[in-house]
């Protein structure tokens, strides 16, 4: 099967240029001067348009257990509100219970994933349970293409684990070749900022942001990384929201260490003051980090331009606002930490675009490019060349995305951005080849996303 997609703007995080895209049943074949090919299968008329590389979210939670309930998408609705918005690669995270093994832990998350995903997956493998077996099974995880180990510096008593814990660990991962990404956040301090307010009769959704100042994650991601530079540990401080953390990475990446870091969506474009909104509707926006005060937000975008802040990933973890966040009302602490964001993750980007903030190279290069360098999935995947999987996303410009829970795909009852009018709008979307998305339908089919067995020698970009 060939499909032309013709006379396209194909953006890659090198740069722009008007060419012809040839796929041959899941492959890029060749990109070539406008005119070049004649004859295919299917056409697929990209004339100003982008063509650019699908999108790769390397920070997704589907199914996730969480404070007593699970995180409202499958694999099945995730992954298909991941094409829907021009993602075509999602990296979702195994949990570790405590007590139980990481290999069990993989054996469950495939049982969830297999045969019921969209679009293509991996998994990173969360440690919540340190100790000589889970130790030793990381080399396990690394055999079966799980290379990336998620650590807690926050939620004691769940995910937490001691500094001496994130130092064996990370020593394992220099042993190994393997990738530490740490929620970079003083638990044990915010857990004691937490009981006052509640003791203060603090309740609020707006009190999770205020029990959680900006200098505790920056507390957390300058020991996270001090533990990495004694161990020679790669390190990937995930969902990154204060500049406070942000100027621990960028010293310890101009002093030349093995740190990156990702932000999200959420605090490019949202703030404290939608913690803060009436009637317990800031539930919706609780996650961890929180939101942050809205002068953070050029930092994060700067940092963006810079490279300190390498990948933009969603954390997407969605709870229903009517019968999950509700959990929590009359005690913030118990709202379910995590937003929905996977389907929009592209489109909120390519503001930065439009307002001038990054480059669509740059656009390309933290949605796609970087976070398939990052976990061993490029040249696969994260580039429109020759050889590489036939992920592929045409993006109008010219047209128009409005967001709202009654139009979304992804299986929740609010959006974050409810009323948005997003510049730009996900027209056609290949997944190896096969059109899952094309105008305002979808193609594509549960059991077509395959399993990614990931390899980290790529991880130094
Ligand atoms: N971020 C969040 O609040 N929920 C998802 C779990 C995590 O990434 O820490
Ligand atoms: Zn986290
Ligand atoms: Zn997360």
């Amino acid at each position: 099967m060939r499909t032309l997609i013709k006379g396209g703007t194909v953006v890659n995080a090198t740069g722009a240029v008007v060419a012809d895209v040839l796929v041959e049943d899941e492959t890029i074949a060749a990109v070539a001067a406008p005119g070049v090919f004649e004859n295919a299968d299917k056409v697929i008329d990209a004339a100003g348009k982008y063509v650019i590389p699908g999108g790769i979210d390397a920070h997704t939670h589907m199914e996730m257990p969480f404070g007593g309930t699970f995180s409202a998408d499958t694999f099945a609705t995730g992954t298909t509100a991941a094409a829907w918005g021009g993602t075509t690669t999602i990296i979702d995270f195994a949990v570790q219970a405590k007590g139980t093994s990481l290999l069990s832990t993989l054996d469950k998350w495939h049982e969830k994933a297999d045969a019921h995903c969209a679009v293509d997956y991996g998994f990173h493998m969360i440690v919540s349970d340190v100790n000589d077996t889970s130790l030793k099974e990381m080399e396990s995880c690394i055999a079966a293409g799980v290379n990336s180990f998620k650590m807690f510096m926050a939620y004691p008593g769940v995910f937490y684990a001691t500094d001496g814990e994130i130092l064996r660990a990370m020593q394992k991962a220099t042993d190994t070749g393997a990738m530490i990404m740490m929620h970079a956040e003083n638990g044990i301090a915010i857990d004691q900022l937490v009981a006052q307010a509640i003791a203060a009769g603090r309740t609020d959704p707006v009190e999770h942001g205020l029990t959680r100042p900006p200098e505790l994650e920056g507390e957390a991601t300058s020991r996270a990384i001090q533990l990495a530079k004694v161990t020679g540990a790669p390190l990937y401080i995930v969902h990154l929201s204060a500049r406070h953390a942000l100027a621990a990475v960028a010293q310890a990446r101009d002093a030349g260490q093995n740190v990156f870091a990702e932000t999200c969506p959420q605090y490019l474009f949202l703030s404290l003051d939608d913690l803060a909104k009436p009637d317990f509707e800031g539930a919706k926006y609780v996650a961890s980090p929180p939101l942050r005060p809205k002068d953070h937000q050029d930092d994060l975008w700067r940092g963006l331009r810079t490279n300190d802040l390498s990948v933009v990933s969603t954390d997407h973890c969605p709870f229903c606002f009517v019968e999950q966040k509700e959990l929590g009302r009359g005690d913030f602490s118990k709202i379910p930490n995590g937003m929905p964001g996977v389907e929009h993750r592209m489109d909120l980007l390519h503001q930065g675009v439009v307002g001038g903030k990054i480059s669509l190279a740059r656009w390309v290069e933290v949605a796609s490019t970087t976070p398939a360098r990052m976990f061993g999935l490029y040249p696969r995947k994260g580039v429109i060349a020759p050889g590489a999987d036939a992920d592929i996303v045409v993006y109008d410009p010219q047209a128009t995305t409005h967001v709202s829970a009654e139009t979304h795909h992804m299986n929740v009852d609010y959006s974050a951005y409810e009323g948005w009018e997003l510049k730009g709008k996900v027209d056609t979307v290949l997944s190896r080849g096969s059109v899952v998305i094309a105008g305002n339908a979808f193609h594509g089919r549960e059991g077509h996303g395959k399993f990614l067995s990931r390899d980290l020698s790529q991880y130094l970009v």
